[in-house]
């Protein structure tokens, strides 16, 4: 049984705004599946539609195999969920936040231990969330949706207002939670967290799925080609090293030699044709980044025309 399944899921505003268009998606029951996009790309739409806070124009969801607008009920029972800009009420304290939900779910979680695996001391816990930081506010949120050990988390932008330690250790609980079998879909444009988390990624422009898998199959999949660059004593002359079987282009800059490989085996064969013509001082091998790969699928993240390739592994 898929986690999420969306089938042909559409969204419209009004005549001009079409927010989510045709969405096939799986999530598969255990994954971590990050998704991406930039601004307005409609991953909050789709996350509303998961969670039947927002009704589609077209098409259909299941998440935990339960239809999303029939079975709400068992589906909110089952999940945790942090929306985007979690609301929270301003005179209740974190510890009473977190009781409600306990009650609402009818677990027998503790409040302090939740606290505590959400980086807030027990004296954060007794004041009221009108006086919380907006990180403060993501950590009660982020608590709040892990109540009754949820088979599926639904984050919105987890890691939003969250300083650098915050999203270490939002990362580190959803490793925990994956580990122990929770399906994780969690949006977000922050490419090193989903790079570090995920499973599989899906990236949405413009309201469309234009890729999704493993960041492997999707580098894969572009053939961007594989990047090496080595810093040289001087630059040969007669160095030819385009003539090499495997290398697609060279450039040359201030003492740096650039070659794009066809394949990351013929990095090794490089750098043996360089260092036999020069010294050489440093040598960067890169993979192809998920940067790259996000700013090839939705250009960037700009409103023109991103003409993007689709693909789906
Ligand atoms: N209630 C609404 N009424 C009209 N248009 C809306 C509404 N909600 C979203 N939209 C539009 O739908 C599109 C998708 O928005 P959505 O919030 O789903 O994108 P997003 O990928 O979550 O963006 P962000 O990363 O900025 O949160 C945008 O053009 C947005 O302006």
């Amino acid at each position: 049984m898929a986690a999420i399944r969306t089938t042909s899921l559409t969204k419209r505003y009004g005549d001009s705004v079409l927010a989510v268009d045709d969405l096939d998606l799986t999530v598969a029951d255990g994954e971590v599946f990050g998704f991406l996009g930039p601004n307005g790309a409609g991953k909050s739409t789709t996350i509303n539609m998961l969670l039947d806070f927002v009704r589609p124009t077209q098409g259909s969801a299941t998440v935990l195999g339960l239809d999303a607008q029939s079975e709400t009920g068992e589906i909110r029972h089952r999940i945790g969920v942090l929306p985007e800009g979690a609301t929270l009420y301003d005179r209740l304290t974190a510890r009473e936040h977190l009781e409600w939900v306990i009650d609402t779910k009818g677990t027998d979680d503790d409040p302090d231990a939740i606290l505590e695996r959400v980086g807030l001391t027990p004296a954060d816990g007794d004041r009221p969330a009108g006086g919380y930081s907006k990180g403060m506010a993501q950590r009660l949120g982020f608590g709040m949706a892990l109540v009754g050990d949820p088979d599926l988390l639904i984050l919105d932008e987890p890691s939003s207002g969250l300083d650098p330690t915050g999203m270490q250790e939002m990362r580190e609980i959803i490793a925990d939670e994956a580990d122990r079998g929770t399906s994780v879909f969690f949006s977000s444009h922050i490419l090193g967290e989903v790079e570090a988390v995920c499973d599989r990624i899906g990236i949405m422009n413009e309201g469309r799925l234009v890729a999704t898998g493993t960041l492997d199959d999707l580098q894969g999949e572009l053939d961007l080609g594989v990047p090496i660059s080595l810093e040289v004593e001087s630059v040969p002359g007669d160095l030819a090293l385009e003539a090499l079987d495997g290398v697609r282009s060279v450039t040359v800059e201030d003492g740096t030699i650039t070659a794009t490989c066809a394949d990351p085996s013929v990095k090794i064969d490089v750098v043996e044709h360089v260092a036999d013509a020069t010294t050489v001082r440093d040598i960067v091998s890169e993979d192809v980044s998920l940067e790259q790969l996000f700013n090839t699928y939705t250009n960037g993240g700009r409103e023109e025309d991103a003409a993007a390739p689709e693909v789906t592994a």
